[in-house]
């Protein structure tokens, strides 16, 4: 068995090592001069805090002069009230797991502005929701901006080598295999009949099903749940040709009900992977929210090692399989190496994949990846959608109308009817704009150049500087609700935004929407998704024709707080408590109840 180094391990032993340059200096020295034990000691002491008070102020007068060697200033500091901003870390600690999304630091941009730096135990991080710089970052400045090696080291231990995790664009040797992804995923996602056929001739409707008898219990459903298989099964089946199945298992009872004290015990394995998933991506992202400090707590143990196992138990026998089939067209002299770029027919995105390498761990990483990529993201914002349609009774009956208009009540959609629904395209856009699946980000600045500016937001101001290495974290969720960009009704959730006048504003600056990225490393399965959401919004709507939220069936420790009501904006109006780890989720899920349509209730 191969003995894994936790994850903390390596960069606590770094740190260590950085600090001690003072403590062996002194010392060194002591053999030259002669030093009493008590002052040596006392030296050694101090001269650590010194040491790094010395490096600290060092950086910041180099900052402050390489910036105005580049005719630019440092962008406004949003400062705390304790030593190193400590009391910031805590607020943000306790925000990610009580406030809203953005809490924190929605204040300090209408103080500073829409870009600032934050610097948490001196780690500096400039925090932005400003259209021009996130257009810098993502496209025009590109090469500029990376994942970088801080970002991959608190992913690496679920997301290895995959593509989230790679600068595959710009260093395509650091994942060769990363590379030929993008390359097979973008051949698989151009073939319009391939993801038709993934997205949309599966038997979909068993989600509908289970939804409907669960309804008829007297049950409200979490729809969240519920999604969540219906995209794994589609993911998988897209990735691997096979679906998990995990729709087959029982859906969840309401928390405190009698059923679900039984269902517990009964957990079917796919529902173990869904969670084990699920917390994975809690910890990696716990680990950005923690910066240079994660590695200590994880001196001993890996946070995600139990969960990555049950992730494992799923993903290597299938992996296993699709190589050993592999070796059989090959030694049958089917198969040649490095086919990447022809598409076989019959091919599963996985057999594609295994054209480009063999090699399973790079398999395994590349796949775990699509999964997060694929799935999560239109798991979310399906949940959104449906959290919408229950708060907005008229947009849900204007959408259905749509629907049955171009499909009827009965009929399975297709690519052409999707095509044409532009309401139902509006409705979808207008939810990820207020939910989009990514809601905060980032990206380094590339050490290996020196330092880089992006522009300031004044037109007058000088550009802001930005040093090698610092952290850039956009927030995609608060630059789409920027009154500034969308007007004063950028709160309201309204669809017509994207048909009518308004458009002009989003026509004038596309960046100021950005639910898929933007640049070179913009979303690979984009089309996929928007037909894969379609498909399912549209195949509810003929079955359902309204829908209510059921606060009373979720945990009442997951409900937004009562005081939130008083809050200006979308923390005001919303009645789910939204979340985000890598992606974003409803916090305890979305339980809801639905009315069955009558055949001839057309809305
Ligand atoms: C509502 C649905 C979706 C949304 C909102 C979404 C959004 C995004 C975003 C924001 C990124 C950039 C992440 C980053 O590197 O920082 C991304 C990347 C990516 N997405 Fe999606 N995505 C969706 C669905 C999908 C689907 C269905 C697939 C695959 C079938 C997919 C495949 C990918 C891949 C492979 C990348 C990495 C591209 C690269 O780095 O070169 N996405 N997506």
């Amino acid at each position: 068995m191969i003995m894994r180094v936790p994850p903390g391990a390596p960069h606590v032993l770094r740190f260590l090592l950085a600090l001690s340059v003072p403590v062996v200096f002194i010392y060194i020295c002591s053999y030259f001069v002669n030093i009493p034990t008590w002052a040596l000691i006392l030296l050694q002491v101090v001269s650590v805090p010194a040491y790094v008070a010395a490096r600290l102020t060092n950086r910041h007068y180099r900052q402050v002069r390489a910036a105005a060697r580049y005719g630019a200033v440092l962008p406004p500091a949003h400062n705390g009230k304790q030593f190193a901003n400590f009391d910031v870390l805590v607020k943000f600690q306790n925000i990610y797991k009580n406030g809203y999304p953005g809490d924190g630091l929605t204040e300090v941009h209408a103080e500073l502005g829409g870009t600032f730096n934050l610097a948490i135990l001196w780690d500096t991080t400039v925090i932005t929701n400003d259209a021009n710089i996130i257009k810098a970052v993502l496209a025009t400045d590109f090469s500029n901006f990376i994942k970088g090696k801080h970002f991959q080291a608190f992913m690496y231990s679920v997301l290895g080598t995959g593509v989230f995790n790679a600068d595959v664009v710009i260093e395509s040797v650091t994942s060769i295999s990363s590379k030929d992804m993008q390359v097979s995923l973008r051949n698989h996602s151009s073939s319009q009949s391939f993801v038709t056929d993934a997205s949309m001739n599966h038997d979909k409707d068993e989600a509908i099903i289970k939804m409907k008898q669960r309804l008829q219990e007297g049950h409200a459903v979490d729809f969240q749940d519920l999604i969540s298989r219906f995209t794994l099964d589609s993911a998988t089946e897209f990735l691997f040709g096979v679906s998990v199945n995990s729709q087959k298992s029982p859906l969840p009872y309401p928390p405190r009900s009698a059923a679900a004290a039984h269902q517990q015990e009964n957990a079917a394995f796919a529902d173990q992977f869904v969670r084990a998933f699920s917390r994975v991506q809690d910890t990696i992202a716990a680990r950005g929210r923690l910066g240079y400090i994660w590695p200590f707590l994880e001196i001993f143990s890996d946070k995600t090692a139990d969960d990555m196992k049950v992730v494992d138990s799923l993903l290597n026998p299938i992996l296993e399989k699709a190589l050993e089939h592999a070796r059989n067209e090959k030694s049958a002299g089917l198969r040649k190496d490095n086919e990447v770029e022809d598409v076989h027919e019959d091919d599963t995105f996985l057999d594609h994949l295994v054209r480009c390498t063999t090699d399973k761990q790079v398999l395994h990483d590349e796949i775990l990846n699509l999964l997060i990529a694929g799935r999560d993201t239109t798991a979310g914002t399906l949940t959104f959608s449906i959290y919408f349609l229950c708060m907005y009774p008229d947009i849900l009956a204007r959408l259905r109308r749509e629907i049955l208009e171009a499909v009827g009540p009965y009929r399975r959609p297709d690519y052409d009817d999707i095509k044409d629904m532009k309401y139902l395209r509006a409705f979808l856009n207008e939810v990820m704009r207020l939910y989009p699946a990514v809601p905060f980000n980032v990206r380094y600045i590339r050490y290996s150049i020196d330092d880089t500016t992006v522009p300031n937001p004044d037109p007058n101001g000088k550009p802001f500087f930005v040093p090698a290495g610092t952290p850039v974290t956009y927030s995609v969720l608060l630059m789409h609700r920027r009154t500034d960009y969308w007007g004063e009704d950028a709160h309201v959730f309204d669809p017509d935004r994207f048909l009518d006048d308004r458009i002009q504003l989003l026509l004038a600056n596309p960046f100021i929407f950005l639910p898929f990225n933007a640049g070179p490393r913009i979303c690979l399965g984009q089309q996929f998704a928007y037909n894969e959401m379609s498909f399912f919004l549209i195949r509810l709507l003929q079955n359902f024709s309204s829908m209510d939220l059921r606060p009373e069936s979720q945990d009442p420790a997951t409900l937004p707080p009562k005081e939130w009501s008083k809050f200006p904006g979308r923390k005001g109006i919303d009645k789910m408590f939204p979340k985000s780890h890598l992606t974003a989720y409803a916090n305890g899920g979305m339980w809801v109840s639905m009315k069955e349509a009558d055949v001839t209730d057309t809305a």
